[in-house]
């Protein structure tokens, strides 16, 4: 773990290809010079950050609150940031290099994922969400393009630009996509962390189905979300489905708790957790056996 320097500049680093751009900024990976240590560097745009519907402060501040929320978080399924550091122009965030970039790139291509593969990134979702509600950090925009992979296939989250501490009654942000909010979120009441279980019923219905289990015109899609109309496809299996259907429940105290995620027979069917005897694979045991 490396000891960082307390002051960054942008000479410490060499600039490698760029990973990838959003909205309001691109990614680059990179390497600090003395030690070697790869990162990625996020470069903010001060006057794009400024610009744009959202109030003028409001979004710097979102970039301070994300620098402030994130640098005290430490969790290996929450991406790592380091250190920032600014110039007239623009802002960095070193941040942990994702050796597996983007998540909704592997379920574009795969379609959707298997029942095992989804359950391990729901279990290592509920482990996050978990510590940040600890913290009294809610998200509050869990999609998977706010998710990237490690090197080890493992989920990080990635962008706390939207999260708040909680508890807020904060109006509905002007974030992008309806389908992963909540009803109450939707219907302008006040919200705590349950929020963030309802997200994770529609990220767990997107692994699985390959589309948002509300998605629609905006219109329908709002409507849909507050009476909680989906359907579940049959391929899905009856497990999945109940752990779905206890996740999106309109009323946010009727969502299963997160300790319950964790303990739900379809996670424990495919995760391996620390807290049973680890079941080696085959290869281990033949390895071992030879
Ligand atoms: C608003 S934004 O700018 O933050 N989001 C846009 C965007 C778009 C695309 C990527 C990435 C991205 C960000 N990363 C961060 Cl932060 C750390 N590691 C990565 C990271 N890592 C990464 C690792 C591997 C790959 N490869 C793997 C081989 O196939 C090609 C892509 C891509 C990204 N990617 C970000």
């Amino acid at each position: 773990e490396p000891i960082p320097p307390k002051k960054f500049h942008l000479g410490m680093f060499e600039i490698g290809r760029p990973l990838g751009k959003g909205k309001f900024g691109r990614v680059y990976l990179a390497r600090e010079r003395k030690s070697g240590f790869v990162c990625a560097l996020k470069v903010l745009h001060k006057n794009e950050i400024m610009q744009g519907r959202v109030e003028k402060q409001g979004k710097l501040v979102t970039v301070q609150r994300e620098i402030e929320i994130q640098s005290n978080l430490r969790h290996p399924n929450i991406l790592q940031l380091y250190g920032h550091f600014h110039d007239s122009k623009r802002i960095f965030l070193i941040l942990e290099y994702a050796g597996k970039g983007e998540l909704y790139k592997h379920l574009q291509r795969e379609t959707r994922f298997p029942e095992w593969k989804a359950a391990q990134y729901i279990a290592q979702m509920a482990a996050a969400l978990q510590f940040l509600h600890k913290k009294h950090v809610i998200h509050r925009d869990i999609k998977p393009e706010n998710i990237l992979l490690g090197i080890h296939g493992e989920l990080k989250i990635a962008d706390f630009g939207w999260s708040v501490h909680a508890p807020s009654d904060r109006r509905k942000t002007q974030c992008g996509t309806l389908d992963y909010l909540p009803p109450e979120i939707v219907n302008y009441t006040s919200y705590n962390n349950k929020v963030d279980l309802w997200s994770l019923g529609v990220l767990m219905y997107e692994f699985l189905v390959g589309e948002a289990p509300f998605e629609d015109s905006q219109v329908l899609t709002y409507k849909r979300i507050v009476r909680c109309e989906m359907t579940v496809p049959s391929y899905v299996s009856p497990e999945a489905k109940d752990l779905i259907k206890s996740l999106l429940v309109v009323d946010p105290e009727k969502r299963l708790p997160l300790d319950q995620v964790q303990k739900h027979p379809w996670i424990i069917k495919h995760c391996v957790n620390a807290d049973r005897p680890s079941i080696m694979s085959k290869r281990e045991t033949k390895s071992t056996s030879r």
